[in-house]
């Protein structure tokens, strides 16, 4: 209780507080220069020392009245969200949690008095207690320090753990520069409380120097990826793009689809920060490409994902796409209406938004999943409907690519032999028993790839 009497000497103490705060603060640039070592891990200064690890206090605000209240989800869903975005982080551990319910998340004390008193009795009794997460948003800097202030410990939003957790996971030089380009807003944020003096506007310019810097990198990149994607356009191994809600199962369904053993599923949220391809057979043995991406979470301000809208609008430039649900998830149906809501929100090509194949994962653990109508039910626990799922992904690529299967008669292992199986999928040879130098080949092959297969081997002769 002692660190809630005087709530006015508090007040006094968080001006006193904003100033020591404002003196941690960057005071030149190469404490927050973002560029420096990108090649070895991009490490930022952040207002979570990465490496630090922390026993948190969550809490969950939620607007109780009126049109700002969530009607879709509760609370209580949303606090267990935030315990596992807490436990995502290693070593950090969730030692308390608590629901409180506000008019408005606009006041610089953020609570109201009551709810202040109590929040810190919590926190004074609770030796444990090293960090609060607050599970909203973004924090304004004056309501961060102020509550700093009166709780005597860090005061973590929902961007700054979001971002940690992204640092944590992203592997590839692309996933690092879109985290430090995520993070750039937020740190801005946090300098803009200093007073106008000079440093602040040197700070300034520095952090949009380095922004230039690594959208250019970023572009690099893309152009890069732009190469690689003709090159697979090329190969026309149709593109099966899987998404959904982080945790849903897209990197275990993936494991399923094409028994690849160096997929790692894990039970964190955005365990898969990077878009990778994974090479997979359809029952026809019609070869496809499977792309996972990185999970949606509703409620992230929209400047943290803005540098991976990109990279997943090019991802999602495939065939068909696959949208995995959990099904045994209690908020599944709100996981659903931001995905779909997501999706919509993208410049995605109508075709494709046509193309979406719902499947309703984990149904393992769901008793009556007669329920999820108009979805392929799986679980990658023990391949439930995976044979099914693969079934209906051929039908889509079928419908969109235009591949149709044909049988052609050509010599054993000459130019035209060579080409088919490489520009096509062969189902199967059968040696012509009249002549044996000669093999009718039954193949999948697009239509495009049908009329090269003529120009060169036939009209071409
Ligand atoms: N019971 C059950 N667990 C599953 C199933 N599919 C996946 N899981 C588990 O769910 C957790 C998340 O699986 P991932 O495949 O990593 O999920 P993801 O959608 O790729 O997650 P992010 O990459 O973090 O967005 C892991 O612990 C999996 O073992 C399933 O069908 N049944
Ligand atoms: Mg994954």
């Amino acid at each position: 209780m002692e660190q809630c009497v005087g709530f006015a000497t508090k007040i006094l103490n968080f001006i006193v507080y904003r100033s020591y705060c404002q003196n941690q603060l960057p005071e030149n640039g190469s404490d927050i220069n973002l560029l420096e070592g990108v090649e070895d891990g991009l490490q930022t200064r952040s207002l979570i020392r990465s490496g630090v690890p922390h026993r948190v206090f969550v809490v969950h605000p939620f607007i109780k009245w009126g049109p700002k209240k969530d009607r879709l989800s509760s609370p209580n869903l949303h606090l267990e969200e935030a315990q596992a975005l807490i436990n995502t982080l290693p070593e950090w551990k969730v030692v308390d949690k608590k629901v409180v319910s506000l008019m408005t998340f606009d006041k610089t004390t953020f609570f109201n008095k009551g709810q202040l008193e109590d929040l810190c009795s919590i926190i004074s009794k609770n030796k444990l207690i090293t960090a609060v997460f607050l599970n909203v948003n973004m924090l304004k800097l004056q309501q961060q320090i102020f509550l700093e202030g009166l709780f005597n410990v860090p005061v973590f939003d929902r961007y700054a753990v979001v971002v940690n957790i992204f640092k944590f996971h992203a592997v590839t030089k692309e996933a690092k520069l879109q985290v430090a380009m995520a993070e750039i807003p937020y740190l801005r944020s946090r300098l803009r409380g200093r007073d106008g003096e000079s440093p602040l506007d040197k700070r300034l310019r520095l952090f949009m120097q380095q922004e230039q810097k690594i959208k250019k990198m970023i572009s690099d990149l893309h152009k890069n990826r732009e190469l690689l994607r003709n090159k697979r356009r090329h190969m026309e191994f149709p593109i099966i793009a899987v998404v959904g809600y982080t945790n849903a199962g897209k990197t275990s369904l993936i494991k399923s689809l094409t028994e690849e053993k160096s997929l790692h599923p894990e039970d964190k949220l955005f365990a898969t920060l990077d878009v990778t391809l994974h090479e997979g057979l359809l029952p026809s043995r019609m070869k496809v490409l499977y792309v996972d991406t990185i999970g949606f979470i509703s409620n992230i301000p929209t400047k943290l994902l803005e540098p991976f809208v990109a990279t997943l609008e090019d991802a999602l430039q495939a065939d068909v796409i696959v949208h995995v649900r959990d099904i045994s998830h209690p908020d599944t149906v709100a996981q659903n209406e931001h995905v779909m809501s997501t999706l919509k929100s993208l410049n995605l090509s109508e075709d494709i938004m046509q193309n979406i194949i719902v499947v309703g994962n984990k149904s393992d653990k769901v008793k009556n999943s007669s329920n999820f109508k108009n979805m392929v039910l799986t679980s990658c626990l023990n391949n439930y409907g995976i044979g099914e799922l693969k079934a209906e992904i051929e039908k889509a690529v079928l419908k969109v690519t235009g591949i149709s299967e044909i049988k052609i008669r050509i010599r054993n292992g000459g130019d035209e032999y060579r080409w088919l199986y490489k520009n096509s999928s062969v189902l199967e040879v059968d040696v012509d028993l009249k002549d044996c130098s000669f093999a009718y080949l039954t193949v999948l092959i697009s239509k495009s790839k049908l009329g090269q297969f003529k120009h060169k081997f036939i009209y071409g002769k």
